[in-house]
């Protein structure tokens, strides 16, 4: 069983922090010119719900986060919700740096995507990217941003994640998704147990997220230590879509609270 784990932002025990993810109600707005459904009405429903954060990817294609959801998520915090995490996520070599020294969010999520790439689908290669990784992350943590480094499960990336100046890593969950329910998922879920392991014993943070869901989540929870935040959009907005915003973070909260028994 995963140890409760003191929320960094709000210094209490508390199982593993959601961050909800809004890309997909962003991707869903910008196919008419009405404004609907709104990206920061869909913030303040699923905080008073219960989410613990807020996580956006602005894409240098702006096809669904825009550079001005960014900024009006920001303050939206900043004056009704000023105890709750942004994570802003993207290439720090792309367009990320210019949201991260403007809004200066709680969290900045490194992720190696290309420009037009169909969604995130690897983490970064160390030690190939270090030496420019670590400027921009040395910049970032003196901005007062956490850094997370979205990685791929694997164990001896991590202690050069931590050697390069990361805070945390997000493993990518891709393989774990894919492969839960199906005869591998014993065998994959102990590759992520021993990256988390290894990202612990290096003293980083360990986050998690992508194709995370409510039928996956708890039993990633149960086996994977140390999972301070879980961040996850498109099926949790899809299940919004069925269930409503309230029901569904509800249910989300419920599968994280059932891999933390007692
Ligand atoms: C990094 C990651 O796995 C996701 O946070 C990413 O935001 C998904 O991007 P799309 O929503 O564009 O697929
Ligand atoms: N970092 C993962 C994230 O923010 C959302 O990923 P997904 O749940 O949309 O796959």
């Amino acid at each position: 069983m995963n140890p409760l784990i003191a929320s960094e932002a709000a210094g209490r025990l508390a199982p593993t922090a959601l961050s909800v993810n809004l890309n997909k109600v962003a991707l869903l707005r910008n196919t008419r010119h009405l404004g609907i459904p709104s990206v920061t009405r869909a913030a303040g429903i699923v905080l008073q719900a219960g989410a613990n954060g807020i996580t956006v990817h602005p894409r240098p294609d702006e096809r669904h986060i825009r550079g001005s959801d960014v900024h009006e998520l920001a303050e939206l915090l900043r004056r009704d919700w000023p105890h709750i995490e942004y994570n802003i996520e993207g290439n720090p070599f792309h367009n990320l740096m210019d949201f991260v020294r403007v809004v200066r969010p709680a969290q900045a999520t490194f992720v190696p995507d290309a420009e037009g790439q169909f969604t995130s689908d690897h983490g970064w290669q160390l030690p190939a990217d270090i030496e420019r990784l670590a400027p921009v992350i040395a910049e970032t943590k003196a901005l007062g941003v956490r850094v997370s480094l979205f990685m791929d499960p694997i164990p001896e990336a991590m202690k050069l994640a931590r050697e390069v100046g990361a805070d945390r890593v997000e493993l990518y969950t891709e393989t774990y998704a894919s492969a839960w329910g199906t005869p591998r998922q014993a065998e994959v879920l102990a590759g992520f147990t021993a990256a988390a392991e290894a990202a612990l014993a290096a003293g980083l943070g360990v986050n998690a997220g992508h194709d995370l869901n409510r039928d996956n989540l708890a039993d990633f929870l149960r086996a994977v230590p140390g999972v301070q935040e879980v961040s996850i959009g498109h099926a949790l907005i899809a299940d919004a879509l069925e269930l409503g915003y309230t029901a569904t973070i509800r249910d989300y909260q419920r599968c994280i609270a059932a891999a933390y028994p007692g």
